[in-house]
């Protein structure tokens, strides 16, 4: 009986790889047979590697060019005509199931993991209000509080010139407290640790890199959410992280749905209020409130903490930058304990110029994003492409193009103000585009004009250099594991600037 089961089990494969050699739609594309033959490809550089596969593709495209078949059936493009037909032909072709059931597997009723179109307008269109220019001007004041208690804990732990601040774990805190005060009206308070060891923080980086073995896994998430908790986290202790982030916000969702009245108490609107109370549609469920939470809590931290982080490390490394913001900002702020609005700070060129390469230069969200094509979609960079193919494209390989960008590589915030800037704009996707676009871009950007704002406003940072700073954010420091994470990091030494 075995033996007739392993009998057939390998002529099923044989037959499997030489169908997809000789016979598949995409044979005539170019890629490494392994990854023609089988998603294991993708598997050993997402989890053997360990966040490895964006470095690959991007080997894979010098050496077979602009498209490559990086999986079984699976294309991935360099060049930005692709990227526009992929990301904006809207509904004609939609997110892969393959990979969003799987690497989002733990938030399956999230907005984030909707593949079908319309499910995910519909759950868009409930939270957007929260999240339109509109309102955040009206928040602002939540991102501005949490600033000012971070600058506290700098001049109250940190003022001595023996000290230095870790800023990855300190920028995570401050966009942790800020995006869960801002959607939820309640923060886990991890500011007021000042070491920043919240282990909030901790847990959100983790459940990222739990990300490929849900992808490749995806049953270890129905384990981890059923069964017995101590078992399971024993025997799968990576899932701690996850475990964790997702019992705090249980606790909280469950005492919202005991008590709504909680929320017209609340300081002000909370993405709940707009879920739990939909106009002409149906209330999402207990689980759909808690899957939103986690993608809200986790994309609204790593995105922004990880972009002031690394525009901080550059504007600390160049001094021209450095003096560039300062200058400006003293002059735009001559009162620098009087708060400045997002919106004057927009207003300023520098300011401006360097927010923009820094979301270049960090790629927030580097893994290709794949989508499938459909029976209706147009060519996708120039290709007619069979419906069921999936397509994708790395934001990485938009914002590091030479054609655009010359020499991508290099931190160059002047590069946005000399002359004109539309073809690099068109081609800027840190948000990605179309349909599926970041919901919470605005919310972003004000962040990251208030955090730099006021850092470079009233703090004067210096790098401080041992043998483990990272001494660029090269390709050879990134991870990809959908999100961006380094291997190094860097630490600062805090005083106050002199007006
Ligand atoms: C610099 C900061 C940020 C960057 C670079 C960024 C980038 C992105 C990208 C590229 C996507 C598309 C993902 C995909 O198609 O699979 C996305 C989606 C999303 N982002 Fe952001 N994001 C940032 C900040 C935020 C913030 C502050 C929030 C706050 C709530 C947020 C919430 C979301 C949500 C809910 C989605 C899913 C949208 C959908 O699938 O329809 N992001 N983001």
């Amino acid at each position: 009986m075995y033996l007739l089961l392993t009998s057939l089990a390998l002529s099923y494969a044989v037959v499997l790889a030489f169908y997809r050699l000789f016979f598949h739609p995409l044979r005539k594309y170019p890629g490494p047979i392994l990854a023609a033959l089988t998603e294991g490809y993708e598997l050993y550089y997402n989890i053997i590697v360990g966040g490895g596969l964006v470095n690959e593709i991007e080997k894979l495209h010098k050496i077979y060019g602009p498209v490559v078949r990086v999986g079984p059936n699976t294309l991935h493009f360099n060049y930005p005509q692709a990227y526009h037909d992929i990301y904006t032909y809207g509904t004609t072709l939609v997110k892969d199931p393959g990979f969003y059931h799987g690497t989002a597997a733990h938030v399956r009723q999230s907005a984030f993991a909707f593949c079908d179109p319309q499910h995910a307008k519909i759950r868009r269109g409930l939270m957007s209000p929260l999240f339109s220019r509109r309102a955040v001007l009206e928040l602002e004041y939540t991102i501005q509080q949490k600033i000012d208690k971070l600058l506290a804990v700098f001049w109250e732990h940190y003022n001595s010139p023996n000290s230095s601040v870790e800023m990855s774990s300190a920028y995570r805190s401050l966009t942790t407290d800020i995006i869960t005060s801002y959607c939820f009206a309640e923060c886990p308070n991890t500011l007021d640790l000042p070491d920043f060891s919240h282990p909030i923080i901790q847990y959100v980086e983790e459940t990222f890199q739990d990300y490929w073995l849900q992808r490749h896994f995806p049953i270890l998430t129905s384990i981890i959410n059923n069964g017995p908790q101590k078992i399971v986290l024993w025997l799968l202790p990576k899932f701690k992280g996850y475990a964790g982030l997702k019992s705090g916000l249980e606790r909280q969702i469950d005492k919202i749905l005991d008590n709504p009245d909680i929320l017209s108490s609340a300081e002000h609107e909370t993405v709940y209020r707009h879920l739990l109370e939909p106009k002409g549609q149906e209330r999402p469920s207990r689980t759909a409130l808690l899957h939103e939470a986690i993608v809200f809590t986790a994309a609204g931290s790593d995105t922004v903490g990880n972009a002031s982080y690394v525009g901080t490390f550059y504007a600390l490394k160049y001094d021209s930058i450095r003096r560039m913001l300062s200058e400006e900002l003293s002059k735009a702020w001559p009162e620098k304990d009087t708060p400045l609005s997002y919106a004057a700070l927009e207003k300023l060129p520098y300011l401006t110029a360097f927010i923009k390469e820094t979301l270049r230069f960090s790629v927030g969200v580097i893994h290709p994003l794949p989508r499938i094509v459909g029976p209706t979609t147009p060519e996708i960079g120039g290709l007619k492409l069979p419906a069921g193919t999936i397509v994708e494209m790395s934001a990485l390989f938009m914002h590091m193009n030479p054609d655009v960008f010359p020499d991508p590589y290099t931190f160059n915030p002047d590069r946005w103000l000399a002359g004109e800037t539309n073809e690099m704009m068109h081609d800027f996707v840190p948000f990605s585009k179309g349909s599926r676009i970041c919901v919470g871009l605005n919310l972003a950007w004000s962040e990251l004009y208030l955090i730099f704002g006021n850092l470079f406003r009233k703090v004067d940072l210096k790098l401080a250099t041992d043998d483990d700073t990272i001494d660029d954010f090269s390709p050879e420091q990134r991870m990809d594991y959908f999100v961006v994470q380094w291997r190094k990091g860097y630490r600062v030494s805090v005083g106050k600037t002199p007006v």
